[in-house]
């Protein structure tokens, strides 16, 4: 079957030499991610054709790029939407009239994304009027987005778009950033070092490294690969995606059901029954005991299955579980490892010290 994206792109420079082959998915958010300087930019600017990489780029179908039938659409007919790390908004141009432009580029007939809802999606209807020098960094992001949505494209590109703001302004931006998927039938790729936002935002993933594809799939997999880096190290974590099931007011306890059991979790903001939640439980938080502990204060005692464990540093084991489609990582003492003599395949229980909501 075909991919939605097909990508095959090679750019070589003095130091640094792109080689990659990427399926992405036509829904959703795929991350680009990897080290600082491993071509994520320059992957993103060549499917944009910003950058000149030699290869062939077929997006929904249509090719973009073939350079052996020496094929190769501009930018401005590639139909993208690229938002870059510091929103490049026209000063001249009020909030309204910059996405105005947007929505003129984009023949009658291929636009699906109306200005209005383009502009309630990323809740920037009180700012039409304003010029972008009276905007926030999180506003102008945010006029950025919905400027590059009203062109109707049929991919998103996000290089970073969340880099240049703090801490408070990214908490501003990410809810919008989540509606859009939500909401949008069009996929994003989305460039990010940042682990908790590619946790957050992204269901599939690309992981670069040097130039080169070292895996590509779900987050949810590629976290808990052991072949991979991801998986190791003290900041090693799993997500996990959940549904609300109930909610218990007296004890600001919900319970939420996931793809391989339940969990119970403290929420003072309880959300709606039914509505879906991540939660992203790091590898140190979670610990493995053969039989049910009893009496324990721990809420969530999981009975799950060892997929494999791998050394992980001097006296560490990851070990990954699986209980249904979800997994997770325990990091253990090697010492545990082997007092409980773990092996592949083996019946054991997850006692998870903690987990975080991921929206
Ligand atoms: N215009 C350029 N001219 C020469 N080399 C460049 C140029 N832009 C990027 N590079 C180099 O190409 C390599 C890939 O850079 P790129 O910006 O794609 O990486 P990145 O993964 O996006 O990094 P970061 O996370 O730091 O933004 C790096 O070694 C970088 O120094």
């Amino acid at each position: 079957m075909n991919s939605f994206i097909e990508a095959r792109l090679q750019l070589a420079r003095a130091d640094f030499t792109l080689d990659v082959d990427l399926k992405l998915p036509g829904h959703g958010v795929t991350a680009l991610f990897g080290p600082s300087g491993c071509g994520k930019t320059t992957c993103l600017r060549s499917l944009a054709g910003l950058e000149r990489a030699r290869g062939r780029v077929t997006v929904n179908q249509k090719i973009w790029q073939d350079d052996q039938s020496k094929q190769w659409l501009p930018t401005h007919q590639r139909a993208l939407g690229y938002v870059f790390q510091e929103a490049s908004l026209f000063a001249h141009l009020s909030v309204q009239k910059n996405i105005a432009y947007g929505l003129k580029r984009t023949p009658v007939e291929r636009r699906q994304v109306s200005k209005e809802r383009a502009v309630e999606l990323l809740g920037i209807g009180h700012l039409l009027e304003r010029m972008p020098a009276t905007l926030s960094g999180g506003e102008r992001q945010r006029v950025a987005i919905a400027r590059a949505l009203a062109t109707s494209p049929e991919v998103l590109l996000m290089d970073e778009p969340l880099a240049a703001l703090d801490a408070q302004r990214k908490a501003e931006v990410l809810p919008y950033l989540e509606q859009l998927q939500r909401q949008l039938q069009i996929p994003i790729v989305y460039v990010s070092h940042s682990m908790d936002e590619v946790a957050r935002l992204a269901q599939h993933m690309v992981l670069l490294n040097a130039g080169r594809v070292l895996a590509q799939g779900s987050v949810t997999e590629l976290l808990s690969n052991l072949d991979l880096p991801l998986a190791h190290g003290d900041v090693a974590s799993s997500v996990v995606h959940a549904t609300v099931q109930s909610h218990d007011a007296a004890d600001h306890l919900s319970t939420l059901i996931f793809d391989g059991g339940q969990l119970q979790l403290v929420m003072a903001r309880p959300r709606q029954v039914g509505s879906q939640v991540q939660l992203r439980v790091q590898a140190r938080d979670v610990s493995l005991s053969l039989h049910r502990p009893e009496a324990s204060s721990i809420l969530n005692i999981l009975p799950m299955q060892v997929l494999g464990l791998r050394e992980d540093g001097p006296g560490q084991t990851m070990v990954s579980l699986q209980a249904g489609n979800t997994r997770l990582l325990a990091r253990i003492t090697q010492h545990s490892a082997r007092a409980l003599a773990l092996q592949a395949g083996m019946q054991v229980y997850a006692q998870i010290k903690g987990m975080a909501l991921l929206d």
